[in-house]
């Protein structure tokens, strides 16, 4: 299977989360060109599972990619940038799909001894096809008895491993802010309730509860990505919507941060005469990488001189923890190299990486299946 190819055709063609159906064709499309006697096809709303019958198993290995992408206008200035305007894959995704196909085609062609289940899981950018997906009927099974993934690392080199035990990234909860109030002429300002002031005394106010309320000990942050109001610059605006993500290290850190969020919307209400509606959308439960396994890995990458980093924690989400919570595994930074980041609309990841990570992936999976 040709790698970059794969890469670029899929880089084409980001869709946003449960909304990935041509990937799910072109997908389905790949694995049905590989040899078809060792593997069994499922679908999943926009996902895909596929099994390959180990020769003599005694367990079952997952090994899940996500599929999604971002709604971000893609700079790079590739040939085979985006065609679907507005969305990109700028957080690695096409890399992620890449490799499993990758992997997926050498087991297909050689299995091994335990049963392997690769999962195309969507919507992990949102709003979390982890969760539903382990609740599916088809999931349950097929349950891996272990199960790990990757997630590329533009600040690592091409093709390094950065892991490590225990927690890896974040607990994360999305935030939606809707105010309310009443809008008017902009000259007359004392007959109105401006949500334009009332949304930047917010995103102002809560700043501070990182700051002020959470232990210094404890990692946190509140992000506030976007924020819309109005309609006219000389008409108050009547609504403003505040749009963010809040991440902790401890999930008691979140309910802190929450609270106090809730309470500075109370106090919001109050001074600016409106109503606050808050909605979490998706939380993320953190990604915590098993002790044993994650062991085996670090072994495993330092007696085939894999280029092998530990890494710290941290404050991405990822619906992957969900698998984690109930299935021992773990997931590993892939170094890509990219002067632009995750999340970026000029994200480049090196493509050298691909091969790189389908051995290291493959060569796994041999090690602990066979
Ligand atoms: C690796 C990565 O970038 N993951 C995303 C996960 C998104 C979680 C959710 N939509 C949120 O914004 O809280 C991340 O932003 O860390």
């Amino acid at each position: 299977m040709d790698l970059i190819e794969t890469r670029r055709a899929l880089h084409r063609i980001p869709e946003l989360g449960f909304n990935e159906f041509k990937t799910q064709r072109f997908l389905l499309n790949k694995i049905k060109q590989m040899p078809q006697e060792h593997l069994e096809i499922r679908t999943w709303r926009t996902g895909i599972l596929v099994k390959v019958a180990g020769t003599d198993p005694a367990k079952t290995i997952g090994y899940r990619c996500d599929i999604d992408g971002l709604p971000i206008r893609e700079e790079t200035g590739y040939s085979f940038q985006s065609d679907h305007e507005g969305q990109m894959h700028a957080c690695g995704h096409d890399f992620h799909m890449t490799i499993a196909l990758g992997v997926l085609d050498k087991l297909a062609r050689q299995p091994v001894k335990d049963h392997v289940v690769f999962i195309f899981q969507p919507a992990e950018e949102g709003p979390g096809g982890a969760k539903p997906m382990l609740e599916s009927d088809v999931f349950k099974a097929w349950r891996p008895d272990i199960i790990l993934a990757l997630h590329i690392a533009p600040e690592y080199p091409t093709g390094m491993v950065a892991v490590k035990k225990g927690l890896l990234f974040a607990n994360t909860s999305e935030l939606f802010i809707d105010l309310k109030g009443k809008g008017g002429h902009a000259a007359y300002p004392h007959l109105a309730n401006d949500m334009v002031v009332a949304a930047s005394a917010f995103v102002m106010q809560i700043q501070s509860i990182v700051a002020r309320r959470i232990n210094p000990l404890d990692s946190a942050v509140i992000t506030i990505g976007k924020i819309s109001a109005g309609t006219k610059q000389n008409i108050i605006a009547e609504e403003a919507r505040i749009e963010g993500t809040i991440r902790a290290l401890d999930p008691d850190t979140m309910k802190e941060i929450k609270k106090n969020i809730e309470a500075h919307a109370a106090g919001i209400e109050a001074s600016y005469q409106c109503q606050a509606s808050i909605d979490y959308g998706a939380n993320y439960y953190q990604v915590y990488n098993d002790h044993t396994l994650t062991e085996s890995f670090i072994n495993y990458c330092k007696e085939n001189d894999y280029a092998f980093t530990i890494c710290p924690e941290a404050m991405t989400g990822e619906d992957f923890g969900y698998f984690l919570k109930e299935i021992p595994g773990f997931m590993f930074w892939l170094g890509v190299n990219s002067e632009a980041g995750l999340h970026s609309s000029k994200l480049m990841p090196d493509e050298g990486a691909l091969s790189k990570a389908v051995d290291i992936v493959s060569g796994f999976i041999r090690y602990k299946g066979s």
